[in-house]
């Protein structure tokens, strides 16, 4: 017998679009997902990030309704910052305090922490993580691997219900990727995962195809990525570079 979906689901997106500079980046997309790891594949300029920073509540869908967890993440910030994390590609897009204990510590006092429970907090995340010895590091004296492991041990600590992934392994060496995934595998947390490497979404549950801002297919990874990858190894014969958005 089919099972009847639910109306709701913690990942839930309906006809959302987005518009910079009158130009429609993100438009008609509709998703819902209860998966426990969601992959999203796109080229470059694709929307990726756009829909990434729409998803963290960070931008405001125009038309269109977000829902994660039944939170509207746009408008309910305090809601929002216990349900939705986000990691970027860049960590120094991330990081504003000097020591990865004040860093780690900061998230949770945005969730209304005192400073000796925040601190607490970081220390036991970081034990958590094995990483203890680092509480006092600098963090300007970390390797790009380790800043991302700082900014990632920073949202686990607020303990969100979903973990937005915006490329954050773009340009990490094999085993730095291998460290970060493992970690974020254990975490057990429910991960949103963007990329254009179909390399970062084998074994994810659930993947969409992101394409010139709407997607073009879902379903299990095995035959999607097959069909991304020869798509864009088509794509690569040609010369779209030239081609300027208007
Ligand atoms: N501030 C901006 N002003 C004008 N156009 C923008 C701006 N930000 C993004 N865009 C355009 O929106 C589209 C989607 O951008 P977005 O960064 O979401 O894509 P992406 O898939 O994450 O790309 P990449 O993989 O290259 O990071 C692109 O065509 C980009 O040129």
């Amino acid at each position: 017998m089919e099972t009847v979906k639910p109306a709701t689901a913690p990942v839930l997106l309906e006809n959302v679009g987005y518009r910079i500079g009158g130009i429609a980046v993100l438009s008609g997309i509709s998703l819902r997902s209860d998966a426990m790891r969601i992959g999203v594949i796109g080229r470059n300029g694709s929307g990726k990030s756009t829909l990434a920073r729409l998803i963290a509540g960070l931008l405001e869908p125009e038309p269109g309704r977000i829902r994660i967890e039944e939170v509207d993440v746009f408008k309910d910030r305090r809601a929002a910052i216990r349900t939705v994390g986000i990691l970027f590609q860049n960590p120094e897009h991330q990081i504003i305090f000097p020591t990865v204990v004040e860093e780690i510590g900061f998230g949770l006092r945005q969730l209304g922490q005192s400073k000796q429970d925040a601190e607490a907090g970081a220390l036991a995340m970081l034990a958590e993580f094995g990483k203890a010895h680092w509480k006092d590091a600098p963090i300007h004296a970390l390797s790009q691997g380790q800043k991302h492991l700082v900014c990632m041990m920073s949202v686990l600590a607020m303990r969100p219900r979903l973990l937005v992934l915006d490329e954050p392994f773009a340009g990490l060496d094999i085993p730095t990727r291998m460290q970060l995934t493992r970690q974020l595998n254990a975490s057990g947390t429910r991960l949103l995962h963007i990329s254009h490497d179909t390399r970062d979404l084998e074994g994810y549950d659930q993947v969409y195809w992101l394409d010139e801002g709407k997607i073009r297919a879902s379903g299990p990874p095995a035959q999607l990525l097959r069909d991304f990858t020869n798509e864009m190894t088509r794509i690569g014969g040609g010369d779209d570079l030239s081609h300027l958005a208007s």
